[in-house]
């Protein structure tokens, strides 16, 4: 599966080249080699899943691609240039955005300036012509508004607009969270565990969103979770990772069907 061409998939979707090309990449805390010179791609509007048991160093592998942590050894390509180490703001600008295995919400802010504060990588206009309102500011802001009146339709969230975010059920803060980081217009969207704790209602409404997302927007999406079913359906390609090594790469099938995966992941019971 690595290396094909640029497809379409059954569903109608346009598969591209590759957007991010993780390069052998090694990660270490003190002696604990949480990731080892692991390589893999994600390609232009494809979905693409992390799997793995716990500690398997999924998370780890999602701070690297985010600019969170900075892998010791291994090379991070972004649209076919090579990255040099970042900060996570800088990571943003270049249009990757994420959520939190912990939701990272304004709990006393409401729902609408909650995802507004995921247009900040879009905001220029300094704070001088800010602070006076005026020109530049002005059309930036009822520009950031537009973008983010549209994501709250299309996440469905008009109703809870106004509503703090601290007064909202687990599945819908999710989904705020989501919304957030669609505010940014990503050109990679990363999803850490965004099934986490839901219900099988807000599971299946997630998944129908995620799926959405990729379709209208075009958002090229890496997802960790542990919800197989749920990978299963959604991923075009899935990695496995076990004790910060890759044991496993492609299709659902493929992965389903790989002797080493089932003996370290999916024979087992997990969360
Ligand atoms: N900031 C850190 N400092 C030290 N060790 C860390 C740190 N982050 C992760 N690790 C270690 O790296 C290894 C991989 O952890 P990681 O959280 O990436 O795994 P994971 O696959 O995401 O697990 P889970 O499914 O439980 O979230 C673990 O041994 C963990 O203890």
């Amino acid at each position: 599966m690595d290396g094909v061409a640029p497809y379409v998939t059954a569903d109608g979707r346009q598969i591209g080249g590759v957007l991010m090309d993780m390069r052998g990449i090694t990660l270490r805390f003190g002696g604990v080699e949480a990731i080892k010179n692991i390589s893999f791609d994600i390609r232009e509007g494809e979905i693409r899943a992390i799997i793995g048991p716990n500690g398997a160093g999924k998370s780890s592998m999602l701070n690297v691609i985010s600019g969170f942590y900075h892998p010791q050894d291994g090379e991070v390509w972004f649209r076919g240039e090579k990255r040099k180490p970042m900060k996570p703001y800088q990571v943003a600008r270049l249009g990757i955005a994420r959520t939190f295995q912990n939701i990272a919400l304004f709990e006393g802010m409401s729902v609408l300036d909650n995802i507004m504060t995921g247009r900040l990588t879009h905001m220029k206009a300094g704070l001088f012509s800010q602070a006076l309102w005026k020109g530049r500011a002005e059309a930036e802001e009822v520009a950031n508004r537009e973008a983010v009146e549209k994501i709250i339709d299309f996440l469905e969230i008009q109703a809870i607009r106004k509503t703090p975010v601290g007064r909202l059920p687990y599945g819908l803060k999710k989904r705020v969270e989501l919304a957030r980081a669609l505010a940014a217009e990503p050109r990679l969207l990363l999803l850490d565990e965004p099934m986490a704790g839901m219900n099988v209602e807000e599971k299946e409404d997630m998944s129908r969103f995620i799926l959405d997302v990729n379709d209208e927007f075009g958002t090229t999406i890496a997802l960790i979770e542990h919800d197989m079913g749920v990978v299963m359906d959604l991923s075009d390609r899935v990695v496995v990772m076990d004790y910060g090594r890759k044991i496993g790469d492609g299709t659902p099938e493929e992965v389903r069907n790989n002797q080493e995966v089932i003996d370290a992941y999916l024979g087992v019971a997990h969360e």
